[in-house]
């Protein structure tokens, strides 16, 4: 297969990183097209312009859009019929992946100053969620999951969660893990078409104060647009992962941790960091034995020959620099003493630490959340958790005698901004 081979020490090298980096522009325009007139479509035309691009895209068949919603006794017969070792590790990696957001709850909290006046902030959940679960290439119960969860641990009420079901076809362990998670209503809907539906509302579907959760172009790019009229979490694109290897690790892990992320999309980008070039070679052959078996081997293919990288760098010091300009969804740190090598790491989604630490873990059970900026995002964003589904009011109880202090600074101010009303309001309270 032919997988670029890259070396930091040859003229060029920094170009050639930003080439691989960057997106389609091109592409992303077009798409971003067709996703402003389903969103206008959906606003004008509710759950009759829904149905329409379902069918068209999905190929469901549906004559209304109350037949695309899965009711809660069939979320629940699906987890019931599911094979015991099935149920059995759904329940196992919700219970972890809770336990995990249990940490991250945000508390309210509040101080008073010595002239009695109190100051806080007053954190509360979210009341209404729309949960998007990837459901074109693959289906994600994990995702579900990731999801659901922390919004539940959050405390939100209303969970309204959207699967594509193409050619119709409902996934059971995605139904399953809604009804673990206890999602409050599924629709079988995708792309911008749901993203719209969720963030405008229709006959059918209910509107919602923040979308989150993962998805393709169509989805991220609908996600940007409708930001304002509802909240997102992020804006994630087709998955990543960056491995830097010691150069004492198994070839064939490391190319099937590479294959990891890269089955997921065509799109999606595998990167190989060592200052070994005998184990970027012997990686480089386990790919092109290894990916023959692989069911998925065209996405794979496509995958790395497109967006894939093999690099050499000088040392491990210049790996790091350069995974803080590439600033991965995952990174996997496959050398002796990760945990030190971590604390140079200043952007990462999740990092993953030592030879056994597969990233593949933390997609499904080890408790960290898998919904994590992409595209260098994760230089100012972070992992979707508990604290994406609440909120922070402030809180100002003002004391007489606090009053008289802070009313003289606040006209004073007032009356420099020209906004007399200010001013007087704050002198009313003057003794
Ligand atoms: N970051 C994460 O946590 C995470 C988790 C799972 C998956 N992913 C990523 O999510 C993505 C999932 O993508 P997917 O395609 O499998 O599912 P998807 O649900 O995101 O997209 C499917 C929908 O795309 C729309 N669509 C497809 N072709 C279209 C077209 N030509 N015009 C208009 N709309 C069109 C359809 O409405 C369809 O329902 C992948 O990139 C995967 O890597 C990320
Ligand atoms: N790796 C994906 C996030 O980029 C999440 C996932 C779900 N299932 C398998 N993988
Ligand atoms: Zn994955």
């Amino acid at each position: 297969m032919n997988i670029k081979r890259l070396n930091t020490q040859k003229a060029g090298f920094d170009a050639e990183l930003k080439a691989l980096l960057a997106f389609e522009t091109a592409q992303d325009d077009s798409i971003d097209q067709v996703v402003a007139n389903i969103l206008k479509d959906i606003k004008a035309r509710g759950d009759a312009a829904v149905l329409e691009y379902t069918n068209r895209f999905d190929k469901t068949g549906a004559t209304s859009l109350a037949e695309l919603e899965i009711p809660q006794a069939e979320l629940q017969a699906a987890l019931a019929s599911l094979p015991a070792a099935q149920r059995e590790a759904l329940q196992a990696a919700a219970d972890r992946v809770r336990s995990y957001h249990e940490k991250q709850v945000m508390q309210s909290w509040q101080y008073t100053e010595a002239d009695g006046t109190l100051l806080g902030q007053q954190v509360t959940a979210l009341d209404r969620v729309g949960l998007y679960v990837p459901g074109g290439k693959a289906a994600y119960p994990s995702s579900v999951l990731m999801n659901a969860i922390p919004a539940k641990v959050a405390g939100v009420q209303e969970l309204i969660m959207v699967v594509p079901t193409p050619n119709g076809e409902k996934n059971p362990l995605v139904l399953a893990a809604a009804a673990v998670c206890g999602v409050t209503r599924v629709f079988c809907i995708g792309g911008a078409q749901a993203v719209g539906a969720l963030a405008y509302g229709t006959e059918t579907v209910p509107q919602v104060d923040k979308i989150v959760g993962p998805g393709n172009a169509y989805v991220a790019a609908a996600k940007r647009r409708v930001f304002g009229v509802v909240g997102i979490d992020m804006v994630a694109g087709p998955s990543e992962i960056l491995v830097i290897s010691d150069g004492q690790s198994n070839p064939d892990w490391t190319a099937m941790d590479l294959f990891s992320q890269a089955e997921h999309d065509e799109l999606a980008q595998a990167i190989l960091l060592s200052p070994s070039a005998e184990f970027l070679d012997q990686v480089q052959a386990s790919i092109a034995r290894q990916v023959t078996d692989m069911p998925r081997q065209e996405i794979i293919r496509t995958s790395l020959q497109n967006r894939g990288a093999l690099i050499q760098v000088k040392d491990l010091d210049e790996a790091a620099e350069i995974c803080n300009y590439i600033a991965p969804e995952h990174l996997e740190l496959s050398m002796d003493d990760a945990l030190a090598f971590s604390k140079k790491v200043k952007h990462a989604g999740a990092i993953f630490m030592g030879r056994d630490t597969c990233e593949a873990l933390g997609d499904y059970c080890a408790g960290p959340n898998h919904v994590l900026p992409t595209s260098r995002t994760a230089r100012f964003s972070s992992p979707l958790g508990v604290y994406d589904f609440q909120k922070r009011s402030s809180l100002i109880m003002v004391s007489s005698e606090g009053a008289q202090k802070l009313g003289k600074i606040a006209a004073t101010l007032a009356y420099g901004e020209g906004l007399q009303a200010h001013a007087r309001s704050a002198e009313y309270r003057l003794k």
